[in-house]
């Protein structure tokens, strides 16, 4: 039997949520139609791309320049996203090597204007490799901007 989108009864209850305080978006993102599956749900991987895009923004501030994406470490889907919610993407740098920048990402979803109301949809750590013209990887460039939050212990 083909699940009906619009029926809401089988589907896990949303887990409230509220957006992180004191902290802006480094992304803010609009699904749409296109974006989404034949089940009405927007793809995973639509949701992927953009949290390696708001995991860059970062990433490229503290390597003044080019990056490429090295590793993601486990996406996991809490809540389906649907045409509609508003995503917001947020950043924070976990660890700076000679080379590397990892970050975490949380998404945030604002749905149901009505009553409004927040769900945390996924999270990933994503680690990104400075990389020179030819594509090869470069050391961060040091002194590491002092207008990043960056973990204790990085230099
Ligand atoms: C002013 C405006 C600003 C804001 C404006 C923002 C704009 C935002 C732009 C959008 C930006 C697009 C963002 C998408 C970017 C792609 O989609 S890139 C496409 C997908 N990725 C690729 O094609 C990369 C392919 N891989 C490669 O080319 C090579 O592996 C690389 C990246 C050159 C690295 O070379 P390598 O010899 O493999 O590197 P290796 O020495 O083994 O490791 C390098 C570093 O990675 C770490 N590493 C290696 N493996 C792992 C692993 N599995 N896990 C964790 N770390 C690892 C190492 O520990 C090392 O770190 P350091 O200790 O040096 O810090």
């Amino acid at each position: 039997m083909i699940e009906d989108p619009r029926d809401t009864r089988s589907r896990p209850q949303p887990e409230l949520s509220a957006l992180p305080v004191g902290e802006s978006p480094v992304l803010r993102v609009l699904p749409m139609p296109a974006d989404a599956n034949g089940n009405g749900d927007i793809f995973g991987g639509w949701i992927m791309s953009q949290v390696d895009l708001a995991g860059a923004v970062l990433s490229a501030r503290l390597a003044r320049g080019r990056i490429a994406t090295i590793a993601v470490k486990e996406f996991v889907f809490r809540q389906s996203v649907s045409v509609g919610d508003l995503l917001s993407l947020y950043a924070r740098v976990v660890a700076v090597g000679n080379t590397s920048v990892t970050v975490a990402v949380e998404v945030y979803a604002e749905r149901n204007p009505a009553d409004p109301i927040v769900v945390k949809v996924t999270e990933a750590q994503l680690t990104y490799v400075a990389i020179d013209r030819q594509g090869q990887r470069r050391p961060i460039p040091r002194p590491l901007p002092a207008d990043i939050p960056l973990p204790p212990g990085s230099a």
